[in-house]
């Protein structure tokens, strides 16, 4: 069974009049592992697709389910601790915590866990590590350049060591140079540690560099190009 399953799934906004849909009995499955980026205009509702899948924001009709566990239903308390344990978000402009170090930035999703200060504190090192950036540990937001925070960001989100992460735009802000670092550091570690990525973007390279290219198109997904071996990780099933 695939790690996500997005089933027949139906999401209905009213602007005034106007009824939005920006999925419409939509379908998409997942495995464990795979690097799948996708496109779609301004607009077409690759947020909504995001924040749906973790857990933000409930579909109008048909089922999500992660990791054999149907999202759907779930309370809101519920799914607040779900979420906590199984999702990874990297924002566009990254949100951290103005006052808090890197290092505290990071630690932050490990708060919500039943889990030790140690265990914290090995965690916190090891994402630091993962994106090099243990000697900013200390360092305040305000302090790093803007990709160094955008890899705090990602550290962050892969801290719980998540199901999956979301990544809405995660270039977005960035010069091209700092992009294409941080796409190569998501691709690392989707190789590394087979974490599995869903990422929203409007850069084309950016979403060729995934092994699975999807388009939201007036409300469904579609497969663009050929599905790579980059997208599964070695050790995935
Ligand atoms: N809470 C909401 N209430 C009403 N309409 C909404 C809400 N959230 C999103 N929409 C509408 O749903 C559509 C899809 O929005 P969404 O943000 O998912 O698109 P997007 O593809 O991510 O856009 P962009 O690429 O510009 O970020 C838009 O028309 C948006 O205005």
């Amino acid at each position: 069974m695939s790690l996500i399953d997005i089933n027949q799934v139906s999401k209905f906004f009213h602007k005034g009049d106007e009824k939005i849909t920006p999925l419409d009995n939509a379908e998409l499955q997942i495995d464990r592992g795979e690097f799948v980026s996708l496109m779609g205009a301004s607009g077409t509702g690759k947020s909504t697709l995001l924040n749906l899948i973790a857990g933000i924001d409930r579909p109008t009709s048909g089922h999500i389910i992660v990791d054999n566990v149907d999202i759907t239903g779930m309370s809101r308390t519920k799914l607040a601790t779900w979420r906590a344990r199984n999702i990874g978000y990297v924002f566009q402009t990254h949100n951290l915590i103005p006052v808090l170090t890197a290092y505290e930035n990071i630690e932050l999703p490990l708060l919500l866990l039943p889990m030790n200060r140690a265990e914290r504190q090995r965690r916190v090192e090891l994402a630091l590590t993962a994106v090099d950036l243990l000697n900013r540990a200390n360092h305040y937001p305000r302090q790093l350049s803007g990709g160094q925070e955008q890899r705090v960001g990602i550290a962050r989100a892969i801290v719980t060591d998540p199901t999956v992460v979301v990544a809405d735009e995660p270039t977005g802000d960035l010069d091209s140079e700092t992009s294409s670092q941080i796409l190569d550091l998501l691709q690392r570690l989707n190789v590394e540690l087979g974490t599995t990525f869903l990422m929203a973007t409007h850069d084309v390279e950016a979403a060729a560099m995934a092994g699975r290219q999807l388009k939201l198109d007036r409300g469904k997904l579609i497969e663009v190009g050929e599905r790579t071996l980059v997208s599964m990780h070695p050790e995935a099933s």
